[in-house]
């Protein structure tokens, strides 16, 4: 399938779950006007039905990008998530189909570390119950259940950036901090990086980082949760697959548990004007969060910059760097010259079919570019604009083409 580029007012942005504004102010400042801007996320027929004509979709970490709602996005050129998990998008499928998928690896890491903070602090006061209480004309004044956060053990599970970040925030409060991750990693401070049984074992608060994979669906159990320490603290603001839900309440039940803050659900709602249910409702000393980890005003505007700029340099040249699932291509302008875009196969033949164009033509190329995943190749050419729509033509009939599109 082939892609010609277009007037950019022709090029169709779909903008999912209420991106932030900077979003659309980024995308208009560079000249793409041709803005679908929605608040809420979608599903079902109704997002098979607006992919159809987006060449750019945007969304955030509700909306999920299945291959079967990528196999009705036919002119889909790239998907941009407006968060740090990419784990609501079929990354395999898209990539097969020649679209990169970007995000925001860093802007709302901070927001997450913080809140947990928060967190770790009210709950070790055992803050949630006593303000519980006290609303409803309660009045717990003791010390009983309420420590410091000096002194006591941080145990992070998935040390990369959120998790690092949590342990600089907590040794600053007088926290020790302990983690668990499948590689690895450099301790930043006095962190130290121990098995998953240590760290059970050992952690007065347990926070859990890591992304959602098939390795991580379910990993906190009742068999992980039993082996935390009594009285011991759970926080989630990873995703929802991560703990089993039923099991953590069993043991805030039983006391096991001193408390826990979750923010993230195995099943949430799809917006705002949706009802929240969950068995954690029942406990007072549990933090209940709609997903708000990573949602500070700081944190959504720089994301909205961000992705909006990434899509808008790979619509405008090429580029693909930081790409979650594509060769990475780091391009310069191409001032002067056309550029030509092919996203193929890696198979054998293609880059000799490719060149055989342009020893057979005569077309010089001025510059190229080529990177490699083990699915597909991305090889960018910048010829003299007199040749390039003829080349396009003949690119597209190579075997193995995904997508080939030019940029004038
Ligand atoms: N609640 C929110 O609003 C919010 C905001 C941002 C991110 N998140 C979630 O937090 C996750 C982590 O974000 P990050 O930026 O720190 O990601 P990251 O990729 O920098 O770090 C994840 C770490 O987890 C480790 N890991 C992976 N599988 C593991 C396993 N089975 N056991 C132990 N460690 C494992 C990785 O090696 C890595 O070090 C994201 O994937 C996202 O799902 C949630
Ligand atoms: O992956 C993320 O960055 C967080 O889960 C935040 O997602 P959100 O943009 O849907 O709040």
């Amino acid at each position: 399938m082939a892609q010609y580029s277009l007037d950019k007012d022709k090029i169709r942005f779909l903008l999912l779950e209420g991106v932030h504004q900077s979003a659309l102010d980024t995308l208009k400042a560079q000249g793409y006007t041709n803005i679908e801007y929605l608040k809420t996320s979608l599903s079902g027929a109704e997002l098979a039905e607006k992919v159809k004509d987006a060449h750019f979709i945007g969304l955030r970490s509700r909306t999920q990008i299945t291959k079967d709602v990528l196999a009705h996005a036919e002119k889909l050129c790239a998907i941009g998530c407006f968060c740090i998990g990419t784990n609501q998008v079929d990354l395999g499928e898209a990539e097969s189909l020649g679209v990169p998928v970007f995000n925001a690896p860093f802007s709302n890491t901070r927001s997450v570390a913080e809140l947990v903070i928060g967190e770790t602090i009210m709950l070790l006061r055992n803050i949630p119950a006593k303000a519980a209480a006290a609303k409803v004309g309660g009045w717990d004044k003791s010390a009983n259940g309420s420590f410091e956060a000096r002194g006591k053990t941080l145990g992070i599970i998935g040390y990369g950036h959120i998790g690092t970040q949590l342990g600089v925030l907590a040794e600053t409060l007088g926290m020790n901090v302990i983690f668990y991750d499948i590689e690895s990693k450099l301790p930043l401070g006095n962190a130290r990086q121990v098995s998953q049984a240590e760290l059970l074992a050992q952690a007065d608060v347990v926070s859990l980082h890591v992304p959602e994979t098939p390795s991580t669906k379910n990993m906190f159990a009742a068999e992980q949760i039993n082996q935390m320490k009594a009285g011991a603290i759970l926080i989630n603001a990873s995703r929802g697959t991560v703990v089993d839900i039923d099991a953590l309440a069993g043991a805030l039940e039983s006391k096991h548990l001193a408390g826990a803050a979750i923010d993230v659900f195995p099943v949430e709602p799809k917006g705002n004007d949706e009802a929240f249910v969950s068995p954690l409702q029942a406990f007072d000393n549990v933090i209940l969060t709609p997903h708000i980890g990573g949602s500070t005003v700081e944190a959504q505007a720089n994301i909205g910059v961000e992705v909006a700029n990434k899509l808008a340099k790979y619509s405008d040249n090429g580029s693909t760097l930081s790409a979650v699932n594509f060769p990475e291509v780091s391009l310069p302008q191409h001032d002067g010259r056309s550029r030509l875009l092919h996203i193929h196969r890696n198979q054998p033949g293609v880059i000799n079919s490719i060149n055989q164009i342009f020893a057979e033509t005569g077309v010089n190329i001025a510059a190229q570019y080529l990177q490699t995943t083990q699915q597909i190749g991305y090889v960018v050419m910048d010829v003299d604009a007199a040749y390039a729509d003829d080349v396009l033509e003949k690119l597209k009939a190579v075997k193995g083409t995904v997508k080939a599109r030019v940029l004038h």
